[in-house]
């Protein structure tokens, strides 16, 4: 079983309009709702690729509860633990003339000491049972900045390999707890880092604790630094739609071929041929099945030197 943790789960909304102008009033084309948030993404995808799947964090209020019926008929598992704050809605305001998507997060429900210390028993219960746990996405207010460190710590306790997907300063804490496997964006590693060059940068984020770092370089691919090597993978030519949730399809990507046995360039292949089909597709957590296995062959994953 794959566990994913979306701490910070979200109704995602996704509108098309004809053009986004600011200061004007829009008519909305379509309306799309999901179940979402990073890792309940990584979960819809891995489920889709049949994949046995858990998905926790938190869920609560009127929001919480459309979020659990959209999820009811998928295949990932619902282990998610309540809270008495309402579950946040993201938008993403897809604009027909120039294809571009913008991302408005809400910030998510307050978390109380006692229902972090209720998602920490549940989480441990199902690590246990785990063959991967990803970590994904921004904590909601309330939780401390060191969390992921924490749930990292306890995976690696169990034995159980985990990937870190966050930002900013969970990031920085998550990596010093030493996690098998992060996928920040380019931005996200020069924030932490201090260095745009994504090589360079991944370096240095192994250095400070990462295991392995698969850097997303947006359209053109990803760039893998690990200790059985660095590879460079990118898509036979870069594309154009909805980018959100690209990154979480390459997680699943990932993860599912770990659980698989895969080698490093199989794994790579799929995460990058699973997200550009996910640009591809409307809304996040969902990828268009047909271009995914016309991409897969074709995507390109070159090794580079490794680092001393
Ligand atoms: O605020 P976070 O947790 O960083 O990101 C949340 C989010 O924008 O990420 C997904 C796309 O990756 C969306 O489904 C989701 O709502």
């Amino acid at each position: 079983m794959i566990l994913t943790v979306t701490l910070n789960t979200a109704l995602d909304v996704t509108y098309t309009v004809d053009a986004l102008v600011p200061h004007r009033s829009h008519r909305v084309g379509e309306v799309i709702e999901r179940p979402g948030g990073k890792g309940l993404n990584v979960a819809r995808v891995l489920g889709a690729l049949g994949h046995d799947t858990v998905v926790t964090g938190f869920v609560g209020g009127a929001t919480g509860a459309v979020l659990r019926d959209l999820l009811a008929p998928l295949p990932p598992r619902d282990a998610l633990v309540r809270v008495a704050g309402n579950t946040r809605r993201t938008l993403a305001i897809t604009d027909r003339s120039t294809g571009d998507t913008t991302q408005l997060n809400e910030p998510g429900p307050q978390v109380g000491a006692a229902e972090w210390a209720a998602f920490l028993r549940t989480y441990g219960e199902l690590v246990a049972d785990a063959d991967a746990v990803a970590l994904c996405g921004s904590l909601p207010p309330g939780i401390h900045v060191g969390a992921y460190a924490e749930l990292i710590r306890t995976a690696r306790a169990a034995g159980v390999p985990v990937l870190l997907d966050t930002s900013g300063e969970p990031l920085r804490r998550g990596i010093a707890a030493r996690p098998d496997l992060v996928k920040p964006n380019t931005d996200e590693l020069a924030r932490l880092t201090g260095f745009r060059e994504p090589l360079r940068a991944a370096r240095d984020a192994r250095r400070r604790g990462a295991h392995a770092v698969i850097a997303s370089l947006g359209p053109e691919g990803l760039l893998a630094e690990t200790p059985e090597g660095g590879w460079r993978a990118a898509p036979p030519t870069p594309v154009r739609g909805n980018p959100t949730g690209a990154g979480d399809s390459a997680v699943a990507g990932l993860l599912s071929a770990l659980a698989e046995g895969l080698d490093w360039p199989g794994r790579l292949a799929r995460a990058v041929a699973l997200s550009t089909a996910t640009v591809l597709a409307p809304a996040a957590g969902e990828f268009d099945a047909a271009a995914y296995a016309e991409l897969l062959p074709r995507v390109t994953v070159e090794p580079y030197a490794a680092a001393s």
